[in-house]
């Protein structure tokens, strides 16, 4: 590995400017670089802190610090097979915490839900979902993997992200892009997910990792051997410094050394 991933620890108070920080340097970046900010989101408690990150008022009014949602375009990193307005729907989480808080005057991002057609057949969905990446990030022959310029995630307490978990063979899924899960440990059992090498090809990948429940999962990851082969230990082994955890002071207080700094 090259240089090791980021690791942030951050009071209550500061975790969610220095986020927001950190997505708005993502966003000027790919901006610059293709016009467009195309961001996967996953589920769990990432959406909340996303939600307060993101619409807070600008601190300092300067344009780096502004959220320009007319560029963005926002991906599920993964998403339960059930109807877009079922409680456990990913986009429901992200629609009723971020997207309707959007105030109306602005612009607003362009969101790609999975289609609710293939709800039946999770391997149908991911296919699915995979053609849509492939007519927004070119053709499939072109681009051996899309990029995004940033992927956002969190961490079960076993070590899984996205629906990727620890042991299972989708982790050795080397072709396809999106992959279905029939078996899912955390229900509901099926789901689809963004593949490993989709995830590790991301320009810049966050993880946000919140509480007291994510202290012994993170030692783990962060310390041992065994951490290091779980599904978040695989994303630090296979991207080093392109990944930065963004956690609170709960979830690393077993953790050595944790920069304490801050990315602003
Ligand atoms: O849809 C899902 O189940 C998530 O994408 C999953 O990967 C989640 O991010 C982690 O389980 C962490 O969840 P918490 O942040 O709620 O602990």
């Amino acid at each position: 590995m090259g240089r090791p991933p980021n690791l942030y620890s951050f009071s209550d108070a500061d975790l969610a400017p220095n986020l927001r920080k950190y997505i708005l340097d993502q966003q000027t970046e790919a901006v610059k670089r293709h016009e467009v900010f195309r961001i996967a989101v996953s589920g769990g408690s990432l959406p909340k802190t996303l939600a307060k990150a993101l619409l807070a008022p600008s601190s300092s009014g300067s344009e780096e610090d502004k959220v320009d949602f007319s560029k963005w375009e926002i991906f599920y990193a993964d998403e339960r097979c059930v109807p877009l307005d079922h409680e456990d729907s990913n986009h429901k989480l992200v629609r009723e915490e971020l997207l309707e808080k959007i105030p109306k005057e602005m612009a607003q991002p362009k969101v790609y839900p999975v289609d609710e057609k293939y709800l039946d057949d999770a391997q149908e969905m991911a296919d699915q979902y995979e053609k849509t990446l492939v007519n927004v990030f070119a053709a499939r022959d072109s681009v051996k993997l899309p990029l995004f310029d940033l992927i956002l995630l969190g961490c079960g307490p076993d070590g899984h992200t996205c629906s990727l978990f620890p042991d299972h063979p989708l982790l050795r899924e080397a072709d396809a892009w999106v992959l279905s899960i029939a078996d899912s440990p955390k229900p509901p059992a099926k789901r689809i997910t963004l593949s490993l090498p989709v995830v590790l090809h991301g320009a810049k990948i966050g993880f946000v990792a919140t509480g007291g429940g994510k202290k012994d999962i993170l030692k783990k990851i962060f310390e041992t051997e065994e951490g290091s082969k779980l599904p978040c230990g695989l994303v630090n082994e296979g991207a080093g410094e392109k990944v930065s955890w963004f956690c609170d002071q709960a979830a690393t207080e077993d953790v050595s050394f944790p920069r304490r700094g801050s990315v602003i």
